[in-house]
């Protein structure tokens, strides 16, 4: 269980994040969403301790990670998987030597065990065939799905990603989706994704929290995004081409069952 309270972030005086308070939901898809420079990245990088807040609580399963020993957060890392931006795989190795890379680092398991277990998390993102190809080699999508391999390696409790889908075409993008929402429920794994595609939202999100500005405006399940009374948040989300077509189209069926019920 994740929480957080009172989470302040300030940059040389610049207030980033602005006194968040939240959870996320355990063993479910969270989403962090909000326009350019609302402050996601900085808040996912908070929450894996890269970044020291100014001040504030974030607590996993009690413990404060402001708070923790070095050794202590060691442990703590090697329960969080990590999907960045841009896959950051290593050119020089094999899709399987790269997935294979944290538990050379991190495992006590034999060299048998660890290419075992190296396979086994290729299979699960479909990518057995390309073990031995080098990245330059394959496509985007791949990447991703070799990166996700390999953050799953260790077993995670945590799947942290920043932007998982970016620079993918759209059908390459809802696969990734679905492979981290599946990823999630087949391990159990309480996954944190930065977003700003609303696509994605709908797809996967079970819990989405919106930063506005540093500030969060909202936080519900995506079943109630469309309907939510925040004007900021209806802003973020009707911004996207697609959402303004199913507003328009939301309210040309409504003001037909309306007529209709006056005509009747
Ligand atoms: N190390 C830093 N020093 C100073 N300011 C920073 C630093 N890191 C981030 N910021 C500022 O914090 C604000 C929030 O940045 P952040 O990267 O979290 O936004 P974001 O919502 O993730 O945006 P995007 O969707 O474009 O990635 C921005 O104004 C950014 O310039």
């Amino acid at each position: 269980m994740i929480q957080v309270r009172n989470l302040i972030k300030e940059f040389e005086g610049r207030l980033v994040l602005d006194d968040i308070t939240t959870s996320f939901k355990k063993g479910a898809v969270n989403m962090i969403i909000g326009k350019s420079g609302s402050g996601k990245t900085v808040f996912l990088k908070c929450l894996i301790g890269l970044i020291q807040p100014s001040s504030g609580e974030i607590r996993y399963n009690g413990r404060d990670i402001t708070e923790m020993r070095a050794r202590e957060m060691k442990r703590l890392r090697r329960d969080m998987g990590m999907l960045f931006q841009g896959s950051a795989l290593f050119d020089s190795k094999t899709v399987l030597e790269n997935v294979m890379f944290p538990l050379d680092m991190f495992s006590r398991m034999n060299l048998r065990e660890r290419k075992k277990r190296a396979e086994f998390c290729l299979e699960r993102v479909n990518l057995s065939h390309a073990a031995d190809l080098y990245p330059s080699e394959i496509s985007g999508g791949m990447m991703k799905r070799a990166a996700i391999a390999r953050a799953i390696a260790l077993n995670p409790r945590y799947l942290f990603c920043d932007e998982p889908n970016s620079g993918l075409d759209p059908k390459t993008a809802q696969l990734i989706d679905e492979l981290i929402s599946d990823i999630t429920d087949d391990f159990g794994i309480t996954s944190i994704v930065v977003s700003h595609d609303m696509n994605s939202v709908m797809n996967i999100g079970d819990n989405i929290i919106f930063l506005n500005e540093g500030i969060l405006e909202w936080q519900g399940s995506k079943d109630k995004i469309m309907d939510a009374n925040n004007e900021k948040l209806n802003e973020f989300v009707f911004a996207s081409e697609l959402f303004k077509k199913i507003k328009a189209a939301d309210t040309i069926i409504t003001e037909n069952n309306a007529s209709g019920q006056e005509a009747g």
